[in-house]
């Protein structure tokens, strides 16, 4: 049988049940996938079960189940399947993928009663005969109004039939059962303090969902702080394989809670490079810090030499050579001020190191010590500002997340470890580092203020950032840090040329060299990277960018910035929010490897309020300001040489000495698909 025509359809009952071809796995494709072809493959091969049924609010319609959707139509529009130009003019939509279902259930008597209350088919049940029988394919619909927002429509189809509908309802929940992707089980931790304190009525409005999907759900309400935490950490591997998923109803504080609890043990990696083992205490001895910023900067230019060092504490001798090879010098035009130099050492990174070093991250990277490594991660939000949920759907919408949840999505995503180093001067003994994973966002100084003095005022709900904000800005305080890190090539702005003061940039400058692509659903930029293996890896860069390209792994480089900073911003993702919907930091992904270094020197209040207006509108295309740097990387270190501020990883507060920070790509992989646009 080649194409399908519409007089080839029974008037009533059941043609075909295609039980042998229904195993098969559900092709998971939405409607954007399906494209101006999606009609012209409905060939007998691909059909399960097809027949006539009734639709609520469209009366008798031919139906068709295939693998990958449910499509019908009104019997009174005849002709073929693939020239029907006025589908959409009965204003139903006449094709669901399966991937867009999220259950099916036969509605009893009692059932089909209480949707009488429902507009769209409570006339037809009232017109139909009263021993028509139902049952509900129940999916969504996306908003109009609200970007990437979906909302639950059931479509009733009936049939006189009982045996007619119970065929229906199984082979439908055949094809989602097939589906390996949807969870049949997950572990649910609910906040009931984080955000407005509304997570109990946010979970509360989402159950219906999970029953009607049939998923089995365990709750856990947090009781403390570091719960969620607890759980997960000490969870054995029988306990975590007994779960398809884990769920937060909460904030990005509980999501980053969930995030540790399952990577604190059970993520290997070597540490790769560190900041300096010596304390450089306030550079008050210009020359040593100098001498130590050599020091550190030559092991950077060598990172197999760098993890050498780790195991081999203070320095070895064999460094010296290098040292002495590698040249040094401050950057004259800001060398006003030794506090405020911006020393700057360009040393490219041999193809050969690199690659050793990359190789050994990469045979790292997907190291999690778990019986479970695909366990996914999802949230609903229910926090203050719920950075992750709205960067990885899209949307702040707890139904939204519900169904993606439901219907399996999933995609991986970028964690960055921290690493917060401890020695001190008296004691050159190294203590342990502690370790933190963040997925959004670490920040330092003006950011880490706000994120430590904001728990004081809890109370206030979400307008507690609002608050602090402002009196942390007032305070202006700032801070004498280094940072190095491996330069990607990749940069949205100039190097300061002048320190302490401010001028903004005329026009659209310095975005050439910065990847424009908006990370979406089917993001081609996160995609780059799947295929590395450790076979590859050589020939690949561990973030997935091929050497060919033109900022490709062989322009990167390390590089060491130094001076006077009132924040540091390290973000894993563009980091959307209410107050920026295109993100912070626009033009992240949420898989690609990197994180987004954003260095802001110091300036005045006024600019540094204008930036921070702009950041939070505009994000970082729109960062012309010329003492902001702001650079792709897959890795940095940070000392601190003066008044310490405090890193705040996704709202967990790290003391802040020294830190070190590497980007794993795609490390977990959480229940979303990316924006939709
Ligand atoms: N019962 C509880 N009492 C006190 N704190 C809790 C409790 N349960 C969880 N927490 C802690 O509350 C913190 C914040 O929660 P959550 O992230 O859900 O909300 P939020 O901080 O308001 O939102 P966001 O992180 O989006 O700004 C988490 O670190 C979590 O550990």
């Amino acid at each position: 049988m080649s194409e399908l025509e519409l007089e080839s359809f029974p008037k009533s009952g059941l043609l075909t049940i295609d039980h042998q071809n229904s195993q098969d796995n559900v092709k998971r494709r939405r409607v954007s996938d399906f494209g101006s072809t999606s009609r012209t493959n409905a060939n007998s091969a691909n059909i399960v079960l097809q027949g006539s049924l009734s639709l609520s609010s469209t009366g008798l319609v031919d139906v068709i189940l295939l693998h990958d959707r449910l499509i019908w139509k009104n019997t009174k529009l005849h002709g073929n399947w693939d020239s029907l130009p006025c589908w959409r003019q009965t204003n139903v939509p006449c094709e669901l993928p399966i991937a867009e279902i999220y259950a099916v259930e036969s509605l009893d008597d009692g059932a089909a009663q209480r949707k009488k209350g429902s507009s769209l088919f409570c006339h037809l049940l009232q017109e139909e005969a009263p021993w028509m029988n139902h049952f509900a394919v129940h999916s969504f619909r996306r908003s109009s109004s609200r970007k990437c927002q979906w909302i639950p429509k059931a479509y009733i189809f009936g049939h006189e039939d009982l045996r007619i509908c119970e065929a229906w309802v199984e082979s439908i929940q055949g094809l989602l059962d097939n589906d390996k992707q949807r969870p049949k089980k997950l572990l649910i931790f609910v906040n009931p303090y984080g955000g407005k304190k509304a997570a109990l009525r946010t979970w509360e409005r989402v159950i219906p969902l999970f029953h009607q999907a049939k998923v089995k759900t365990k709750v856990i309400h947090t009781q403390r702080l570091g719960h969620a935490f607890d759980v997960l950490d000490k969870a054995t591997e029988e306990d975590l394989s007994l779960q398809d998923g884990i769920v937060v109803v909460g904030g990005d504080g509980l999501f980053n809670e969930a995030l540790n609890g399952l990577l604190a043990h059970r993520h290997t990696a070597p540490l790769g490079p560190t900041p300096k083992e010596v304390l450089l205490d306030s550079a008050v001895d210009v020359e040593e810090a100098q001498m130590h910023t050599k020091l550190e900067s030559t092991m950077h230019a060598n990172p197999v030499s760098c993890m050498e060092i780790n195991e081999n504490f203070p320095f070895q001798a064999d460094l010296q050579p290098l040292l002495e090879e590698n040249s040094f010098k401050p950057n004259a035009k800001d060398g006003h001020n030794s506090n405020l130099c911006n020393f700057e050492l360009d040393s490219s990174v041999s193809t050969e190191t690199f690659t050793n070093f990359a190789n050994e991250l990469n045979q790292y990277k997907g190291s999690i010590t778990m019986s479970t490594p695909q366990l996914r991660i999802g949230i609903i939000p229910a926090g203050s500002t719920d950075t992750v949920v709205i960067s990885t759907t899209g949307s702040r919408d707890a139904i939204t997340s519900a169904l993606h949840i439901i219907l399996g999505d999933n995609m991986p995503l970028d964690v960055v470890r921290l690493i917060s180093w401890k020695s001190s001067n008296l004691s050159k003994e190294r203590e342990e580092p502690r370790v933190r994973y963040a997925a959004s966002f670490a920040g330092y100084g003006f950011f880490g203020d706000v994120a430590k003095e904001s728990e004081l005022f809890r109370w206030m709900g979400p307008a507690r950032y609002d608050y602090v904000g402002a009196k942390v800005f007032l305070r202006h305080k700032k801070y004498a840090a280094e940072i190095s890190f491996l330069d990607m090539g990749e940069k949205s702005n100039v190097k300061a040329n002048s320190v302490g003061k401010y001028s903004y940039q005329q026009g659209k400058v310095h975005t050439k060299n910065i990847n424009q692509v908006i990370c979406r659903m089917n993001c081609p930029v996160c995609a780059r990277g799947k295929d590395d293996t450790l076979t590859n890896a050589a020939e690949k860069h561990p973030i997935g960018r091929s050497s060919k390209t033109p900022f490709g792994w062989e322009t990167a480089r390390w590089r060491t910035s130094h001076g006077i900073f009132q924040s540091v911003g390290a973000a894993v993702m563009s980091c959307r929010n209410d107050k920026a919907p295109d993100g912070m930091v626009a033009h992240a992904h949420l898989a690609d490897g990197l994180l987004d270094l954003i260095m802001i020197r110091d300036c005045s209040r006024p600019a540094y309020l204008r930036q921070l207006i702009e950041l939070s509108r505009r994000g970082d295309n729109h960062l012309s300001f010329n003492f902001v740097e702001h650079y792709k990387t897959p890795m940095f270190t940070f000392i601190s040489h003066g008044e310490e501020s405090v890193w705040s990883a996704d709202g967990e507060l790290f003391p802040a000495h020294k830190l070190s920070a590497q980007v794993f790509r795609g490390l977990v992989n959480i229940f979303a698909s990316g924006p939709e646009v």
